[in-house]
């Protein structure tokens, strides 16, 4: 293996809840107040992570955030002991609270975006965490997730870390969720399709109405721009307004890439001719398979409820791709049977792997919100932190740690009780030491 790409899957945290904090992303609207099991949801991911390595695949993992955010809490005003500042904070200012309490940094594929090495001018892998701005709670995790960032690819001989782009909606990003790369094997120089909702400083340009487009054109290229991309391997894509509108909050809701096959609903874009000839003369003469399901095939509405396109297709050692996809694709007639002849057909992709993230699938995440991908060389891996690859000690380690620290129950009262900041500080103070990523967290630092 000269070059691979690995997934860095978030660890479901310890205060894992349904608070309906995302305006915009249906599943999240929908089951705002529902009761959830944390520790369910770090076991659903762990297995799927187990599972991928199992494969054959590099898995990583990367730590959760410190929730409840208590110094948020205070920088808004709430004061006295930590145990005060959450009863207060719940009184006073329920969504503020609940906010403060989200597990939302187990979607890692808005952690940041990812430039491997081939793509990069200086030749090393690039990091910019996600701002995250359009949602409040999402907009607090950036500077821990750089930190742990660091903490996993540590050496910059290899690997450079940016900060996230200025705190303001003008340059929201959310990270690799709206960034996919093509190309033709790893290693190799890929194009960087970056898709963005709509322009911030034209309002003259499509955007959407109803719901928010929390990626900007202008993020986008402030990106490509702080790692080093040439305006050759780079293509910007506005996504379709009409399917922000109807609950496709991220590109990977409604489209995924690996190597030279994109696979994405005809609605995905605006202006999609375009765009995908862009993308085809810029990826140049070697073969590229634009996988696209139309309408008629799997409607809009059945690929936001099943997460069809938020799946991860995945390069097996053997060559072959496969589809991880969430247990709901299995269980609509349509996307199954849909599944079923893909595979049968002239492309690189040969099987379908279902699994049940369904906790996480209830906030709007699916199996591909639940990674970053990271294309490395085999010096890179090599000094990547491997106390945070995943194999079977590590898995066992962490589930041992789920079963000592989680809950399997909580509900919004829970969120306030002291006992549950005390359990998960304790819990992340072990997983540091597991992972070994140091002092990551404010309540570490004080
Ligand atoms: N890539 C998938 C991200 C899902 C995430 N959901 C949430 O934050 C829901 C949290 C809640 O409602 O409790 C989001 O919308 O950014």
């Amino acid at each position: 293996m000269q070059h691979c790409e690995a997934n860095f899957d978030g660890l479901v945290g310890p205060t894992h809840n349904y608070a309906g904090l995302s305006f915009g992303n249906v599943a999240s609207f929908s089951n705002a107040s529902a009761d959830s099991n944390p520790k369910e949801a770090a076991k659903q991911g762990l297995l799927k992570m187990k599972a991928l390595a199992d494969m054959g695949m590099v898995q990583g993992v990367l730590a959760p955030q410190e929730r409840p955010d208590i110094a948020t809490l205070r920088r808004l005003g709430f004061a006295g002991s930590d145990a005060r500042v959450l009863e207060q904070a719940a009184t006073q200012a329920r969504e503020v609270f609940l906010a403060c309490c989200s597990a939302s940094s187990m979607w890692t594929a808005n952690a940041a975006t990812v430039s491997p090495s081939a793509d990069t001018a200086d030749g090393r892998v690039h990091f910019t965490p996600a701002n995250l701005t359009n949602k409040f709670h999402r907009s607090l995790e950036p500077q821990v997730t750089g930190n742990i960032l660091k903490a996993t690819f540590a050496n910059s001989k290899y690997f450079a870390h940016h900060a996230h782009l200025p705190d303001n909606d003008h340059f929201g990003d959310e990270g690799a969720a709206n960034h996919t790369r093509l190309c033709s094997s790893y290693g190799h120089a890929g194009i960087e399709m970056f898709v963005y909702g709509r322009h911030a400083f034209r309002h003259d340009l499509p955007q959407p109405t109803r719901y928010p487009a929390r990626q900007t054109f202008e993020a986008c290229q402030a990106i490509a721009r702080l790692h080093g991309l040439s305006d050759e391997s780079v293509v910007y894509i506005q996504q379709n307004p009409n399917v922000i509108d109807q609950g496709v909050f991220h590109n990977d809701v409604i489209a995924v890439g690996n190597q030279n096959v994109l696979f994405y609903h005809e609605l995905a874009f605006h202006n999609s001719e375009a765009a995908l000839s862009e993308l085809r003369t810029k990826f140049g003469d070697n073969p590229l398979h634009f996988v696209e399901v139309k309408s008629s095939e799997v409607g809009l509405q059945d690929a936001i409820k099943t997460y069809l396109f938020n799946t991860q297709l995945l390069t097996l050692p053997d060559g072959n791709m496969t589809i991880i996809a969430p247990t709901e694709c299995e269980e609509n007639s349509t996307v199954a049977a849909y599944l079923a002849e893909l595979v049968t057909r002239d492309t690189p992709i040969k099987s379908v792997n279902y699994f049940d993230v369904k906790q996480s699938m209830r906030n709007g995440g699916g199996p591909a919100c639940l990674r970053l991908r990271v294309a490395l060389t085999e010096d890179e891996l090599s000094a990547v932190n491997a106390s945070t690859l995943m194999n079977e000690a590590l898995f066992n380690r962490l589930n041992s740690w789920v079963d000592k620290h989680y809950r399997d129950r909580l509900s919004e009262q829970d969120l306030r009780d002291p006992q549950l900041l005390t359990e998960s500080r304790s819990a992340l103070d072990e997983l540091t030491q597991i992972l070994k990523l140091g002092s990551v967290y404010p309540f570490q630092q004080n």
